[in-house]
């Protein structure tokens, strides 16, 4: 907003005492009407800053709750960070299917479980396998889903993430990550849980990305794009996809299809479109068996509120492997035996990384998840290719291992849990004594407090900000009401003052008009307040009151200083009134309900004549610094030379 000179604060504006009618002559016979004006922008500009300062002190509080917020939004994720760390990048769950119908007639029960052991029975021998959490066969979907929910926001706190379903055929691992609708699975409830976790966090930003792709015998498939031929299985335009690692390392898929997803109903949606084209296929073991490796990857951008703040970028991975199978089992012929030897060449390939990777520990640091890459690699293995750049050094993987409770399965469950044991012992507790695990323990369930902590002292945070949000939006209403002319005016036109002033001076036709009226309290007609208009003006300055008071409590409490002018809100509506009254014919019906008080209008006929040629005197000058209020009765003055 220009700040005008000297000169261009000496504005006209009539005053309310005005009384004296000018004894000339306006040319056509009517007597004059002269008026004093007086400086009236001391007490807006008064008011306005305090509201300012009320303004921006709320600002002010919201920006130090923020920083609050965000030091313990940082405290959590750290937590977060070395809990994930103590337990392991690499966690391991194991998920018993319950029983079939059919299976529920046999009585051998060959597994047996514990809350972090899996015991096998094989003819007369016994095999023990320890997890990071065995769910039994009453586990819930929601109950799964919150020992995965951890892995989930970390994620969001920016590392890659990798939830993979392993297991045999028709063990679960669909209805793991994908569920029912009535029993929804991981995928879902994470889509869900993503949007959750971003509408909390005020210290960042986020916004997600999905991406869905099968690994059909060795050939990758984008499943939000939908098949042209009527054949599940003919190559597509969007089959074979290409794999393309950038300067940077990362892995970027050629063609893949990536949608936005702004909400949760939005990410559903594209997921059930995905999962339809998803290839399955009846087999002996099961009637609708995945025949490939179903892929669900969510970008994560997430970028803090600084201004500088860089986009932070995550991959959170949610891989539905194709089931395991002994292929003379399954009864598989033809392209759906083909389809079961790919699976299970890619999933030995995924065994022989975990077994190299074990080998070689003595010569690695322990941790290293990345190497798994190399091994991946090597096999040129599409999976292990797409995953590469998901699966380095800060990653976090989650291998949720299904078995079946049979007894007929009972060699497939060894195979399976034979599997999550070579992984495992990459990092593994198992060696450690028990006095260090314990120390563990504690540790954890010490962070856990601290993210508890954390989260519910976010939560108060959050309150807070939202009642100064309420209460800045209440003052800043309020200063937009009381100065709403202002700035209508302001952002309508860019008249300067000084135009402004020059239109004052020079408005003779709008004066003679106005004198042939016939003036009331020397005053125009169509100014002169009805009863409505008047009941209106009192509800008004009641209203106004009321919300000033409210102000008034509200700073005491924020220990800002404020006084309550009640002349502002006064002149103000005199204000509002003068520039309506003056906004020609289409304001007139607007301007007869506005309240005027014993004032006059004045407009200055032939003055324009005279003062175009002799200066304004310095008694009739309104003096004020407003730059606002200035330009609206610029603006004032221009609307009378309309009138004309
Ligand atoms: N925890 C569970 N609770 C109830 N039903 C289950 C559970 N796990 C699996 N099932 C049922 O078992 C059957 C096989 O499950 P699912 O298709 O998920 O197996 P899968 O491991 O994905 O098989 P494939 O590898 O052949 O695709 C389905 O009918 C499914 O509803």
């Amino acid at each position: 907003m220009p700040v005008p000179n000297g000169e261009e604060q000496n504005l006209l504006l009539p005053s309310e005492n005005a009384s004296e009618v000018s004894k000339s002559d306006s040319g056509d016979g009517s007597p004059l009407v002269s008026t004093d004006y007086t400086d009236v922008g001391v007490v807006p500009e008064h008011q306005r800053n305090e509201l300012d300062h009320l303004i921006s002190n709320l600002e002010r509080e919201i920006e130090e709750l923020r920083v609050n917020q965000k030091n313990l939004d940082k405290k959590r994720r750290e937590a977060l960070s070395k809990i994930l760390d103590i337990k392991g990048s690499i966690r391991l769950f194991c998920r018993i299917r319950p029983n079939l119908i059919e299976e529920k007639r046999r009585i051998s029960e060959p597994v047996s479980t514990g809350p972090e052991k899996i015991r096998v029975k094989l003819g007369g021998t016994r095999k023990d396998f320890e997890f990071d959490k065995v769910f039994t066969q009453e586990a819930s979907q929601g109950y799964v889903f919150v020992e995965v929910e951890p892995i989930l926001r970390s994620a969001m706190d920016g590392h890659n993430v990798c939830v993979f379903a392993y297991g045999q055929t028709g063990t679960g691992k669909t209805f793991t990550m994908d569920g029912t609708n009535e029993q929804p699975g991981i995928i879902p409830r994470a889509l869900e849980e993503l949007f959750r976790q971003a509408s909390l966090d005020n210290s960042s930003s986020f916004s997600f990305s999905m991406s869905m792709l099968e690994v059909y015998m060795g050939n990758l498939r984008d499943l939000l794009v939908p098949r042209p031929s009527s054949k599940p299985h003919e190559s597509s335009t969007k089959c074979n996809l290409n794999i393309q690692t950038d300067p940077k390392g990362l892995i970027e898929i050629e063609g893949l299809s990536e949608v936005q997803i702004s909400d949760y109903a939005k990410a559903k949606w594209w997921y059930n479109k995905g999962r339809r084209f998803r290839s399955t296929s009846w087999t002996n073991v099961n009637e609708a068996s995945s025949r490939s490796h179903c892929l669900t990857r969510i970008i994560i951008y997430r970028r803090g509120d600084a201004l500088e703040a860089k986009s932070e970028i995550s991959k959170l991975w949610m891989i539905d492997l194709g089931g395991s199978e002994r292929l003379l089992k399954t009864g598989a012929r033809g392209l759906t035996l083909d389809e079961g030897r790919a699976i299970n060449l890619s999933l030995s390939a995924l065994a022989d990384v975990v077994a190299a990777l074990k080998r070689k520990r003595g010569h690695v640091p322990y941790r290293q998840v990345f190497l798994i890459l190399c091994y991946f690699a090597c096999r040129n293995s599409k999976l292990t290719q797409i995953l590469k750049d998901s699966l380095g050094y800060g990653s976090k993987v989650l291998m949720l291992v299904h078995i079946s409770p049979s007894e007929e399965d009972v060699c497939e469950t060894i195979c399976s849990l034979n599997f999550a044991k070579r992984a495992r012992a990459i990092e593994s507790n198992k060696e450690v004594p028990v006095k260090v695990k314990k120390q563990r323990e504690k540790k954890i369930m010490e962070l856990e407090e601290d993210i508890k902590e954390a989260e519910k002292q976010r939560q108060v945070l959050r309150e807070q900000i939202q009642k100064i949000e309420l209460k800045l939006s209440d003052s800043k209403k309020l200063l937009s009401t009381t100065y709403s002319i202002v700035e209508s005016d302001d952002m309508e036109t860019s008249i300067s003052p000084k135009d402004g002033v020059k239109e004052v001076i020079e408005t003779p036709k709008a004066s003679k008009k106005s004198i042939k009226r016939n003036f009331s309290n020397s005053m125009p007609r169509f100014m002169t307040s009805t009863v409505a208009s008047r009941q209106r003006q009192s509800a008004e300055e009641r209203d106004i009151g009321v919300r000033l008071k409210s102000l008034r409590s509200m700073v005491s409490r924020s220990s800002i200083h404020f006084s309550y002018s009640q002349s502002l809100s006064y002149s103000d509506i005199r204000i509002k009134a003068i520039l309506r009254s003056s906004t020609g014919k289409s304001r007139h019906a607007e301007t007869d309900s506005v309240p005027i008080p014993n004032t006059v209008l004045t407009e200055k006929p032939k003055c324009n004549d005279l003062e175009s040629k002799v200066p304004t005197p310095r008694s009739k000058m309104v003096t004020s610094s407003d730059p606002n209020l200035r330009v609206s009765l610029c603006r004032h003055r221009r609307r009378m030379s309309d009138l004309i």
